[in-house]
């Protein structure tokens, strides 16, 4: 876990809470003083035109990038300056809008991978077997199948993750982001290239993750999905934040349905 202070006046139901929060690019505002909070265990879906600042926010969150100005807590603590590999840690996870797995690695050491945050064997031991780390790997490996098996990519588990069709990619990368056992989850446009098909499957992933009492927050396209699954929206356009509320109340919303037709 990180070492910073809980925040205080930051209720423990909140998993994520954002204030002001603020990013210059150059002259870019890419987030201008955005505030909301995600309680533990519901879909926020974040949507947003084309460069509102949805996978910049991803990034702050991730500890890819650190704000200008505002605060991120995560449980309570403030998590402004603690580093990517931490984060991950402490139990956030994403995944990425193009997907990034070890093409000439197979499904199952993907996932290997991605669970060596929780292991003491590490990363290389994860790839490279050392004889005394036999033992944890064998644990690992049973995990990392159930998490296929959960996932739905049981079948593929000793193919090379770059052989696999595109949609089984996304799942996969889902799936890895899970191996690292994370309490809240961002999925970035985790259906963008999916078919119809794909997308429902898509659907009932979210929903199971869901209910394992994995947070998770959406950025996507797909506005029929973001609908579906979240139980919060939040809704982003040139980098500030036109509203929040439910999947209801945004698809009313005016200002909401004049920024997607002003962008296109
Ligand atoms: N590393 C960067 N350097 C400079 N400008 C950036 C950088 N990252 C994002 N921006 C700018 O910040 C703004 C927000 O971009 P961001 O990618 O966060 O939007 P988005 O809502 O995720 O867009 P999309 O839906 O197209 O992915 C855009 O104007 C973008 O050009």
């Amino acid at each position: 876990m990180t070492q910073s202070e809980p925040t205080p006046g930051i209720p423990a139901k909140q998993i994520l809470d954002v204030q002001n929060l603020t990013k210059m690019f150059g002259g870019v505002k890419a987030q201008d003083q955005i505030s909301f909070s995600i309680e533990k265990g519901i879909v926020c879906g974040l949507i947003g035109p084309n460069g509102a600042g949805k996978t910049t926010l991803f990034n702050m969150i991730t500890g890819i990038y650190q704000p200008d100005a505002g605060k991120v807590a995560f449980n309570g603590k403030d998590i402004r300056k603690t580093p990517a590999h931490r984060l991950v840690k402490a139990g956030i996870a994403r995944t990425f809008q193009h997907v990034e797995l070890f093409s000439s690695m197979t499904l199952l050491e993907n996932i290997l991978v991605g669970m060596h945050v929780r292991t003491q064997a590490g990363f290389w031991a994860a790839v490279t077997r050392i004889p005394a780390m036999k033992r944890e790997e064998r644990q690992s490996r049973r995990r990392a199948e159930e998490l296929l098996e959960f996932t739905g990519l049981c079948a593929d588990a000793h193919k090379m993750a770059g052989d696999l069709p595109a949609g089984r990619q996304k799942t996969a990368q889902i799936a890895r982001a899970l191996a690292s056992e994370p309490l809240l989850l961002l999925l970035d446009e985790p259906a963008a290239g999916l078919n119809p098909v794909e997308t429902h499957a898509l659907g009932k992933l979210i929903q199971k993750i869901k209910q394992s009492g994995i947070t998770m927050m959406l950025v996507e396209h797909d506005m029929s999905l973001v609908m579906e699954m979240s139980d919060k929206v939040v809704v982003l356009d040139q980098g500030k934040k036109l509203a929040e509320g439910t999947p209801r109340q945004i698809q009313r919303n005016e200002a909401v349905m004049s920024a997607y037709l002003g962008n296109g």
